[in-house]
């Protein structure tokens, strides 16, 4: 079948829009009634328990599983309607599934550079130079240059996250999705990883990202938007300081939460009676 377009409307700044969808497998449902728009500018979290459908809404929104009900549209293309192999490369993606897709043997510069091939890993006896420089750029950018020759199975798990946030920018990709990016890193790497992530956010020459985590000590100060996800559903969503609020946070987590705020970032825990 052939490549058929259907821009969304003329407004090339949307580069997510959702409507009315549910995921269901079998008798489950994965995420029900989702209304959501990204813009190019915008930098969004999502947040939400185990379970909650944050892996199902970002697969959705890499074009790497189709709506059971509800329209998808990505980058201006309706899911259903398109070639995702000719969408996919236009969207960066770091999550644990890629991770374990890499064979722990590849060297870390080719981990990055082969994503402008559309492949994992060296493919190819020779690149491109350009490529190769973008490749170390992008690698001293997130602060492992010195690990490129490096065999990925060798790497600790926060160089691992660095090398797949590289992977994900090779292709200079108008939108950035990054499924728990912070996940089983040490206090250290978080820390520098929010950091890292926060001068992206805050570049206006990035792309539109969505970043989804556990917890709120990760959101990276620059990140603009958010939506909370509790069993398949929206508890809240929109400009970050509306929607992370102890008491949303306390609607979804099941728990009641204080919520602690300083230098742009945000911090949470139990409440304990006074
Ligand atoms: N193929 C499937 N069949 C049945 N249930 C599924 C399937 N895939 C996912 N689920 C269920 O759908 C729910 C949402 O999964 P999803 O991975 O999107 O959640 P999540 O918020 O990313 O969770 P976590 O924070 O634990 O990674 C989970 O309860 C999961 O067990």
């Amino acid at each position: 079948m052939g490549l058929v377009t259907e821009p969304i409307s003329a407004d090339v700044d949307l580069v997510v829009a959702m409507e009315k969808v549910s995921v269901r497998r079998g008798r489950t449902t994965l995420v029900r009634g989702i209304d959501w728009r990204v813009e190019l500018d915008e930098r969004w979290v999502v947040l939400g328990p185990n379970g909650a459908g944050k892996t199902t809404l970002l697969r959705l929104a890499g074009a790497e599983m189709h709506p059971t009900t509800g329209t998808v549209h990505v980058l201006g293309e309706k899911l259903g309607r398109t070639d995702v192999f000719e969408l996919r490369p236009r969207i960066g993606v770091c999550s644990a599934a890629l991770a374990g897709r890499v064979p722990p043997e590849e060297k870390v510069l080719d981990v990055v550079v082969s994503a402008g091939y559309g492949v994992i890993g060296r493919w190819r006896e020779q690149y491109d130079t350009v490529d190769t420089g973008r490749a170390e750029e992008l690698l001293a950018a997130l602060g492992i240059k010195h690990l490129a020759e490096r065999m990925f199975g060798t790497l600790s798990e926060g160089e691992r996250k660095r090398t797949l946030i590289s992977r994900a920018l090779m292709t200079d990709p108008e939108m950035l999705l990054l499924d728990e990016p912070a996940a089983g890193l040490d206090l250290g790497g978080r820390e520098d990883l929010v950091a890292r992530l926060s001068e992206f956010a805050l570049d206006p020459d990035a792309p539109a990202m969505v970043l989804v985590t556990h917890h709120v000590e990760e959101i990276p100060p620059g990140f603009t938007h958010a939506m909370l996800l509790r069993e398949g559903g929206i508890v809240a969503q929109g400009l970050i300081d509306d929607v992370i609020t102890a008491a949303n946070l306390s609607a979804t987590f099941g728990q009641d939460l204080e919520l602690d705020r300083a230098d742009q970032r945000f911090f949470a825990r139990r409440r304990t009676s006074a």
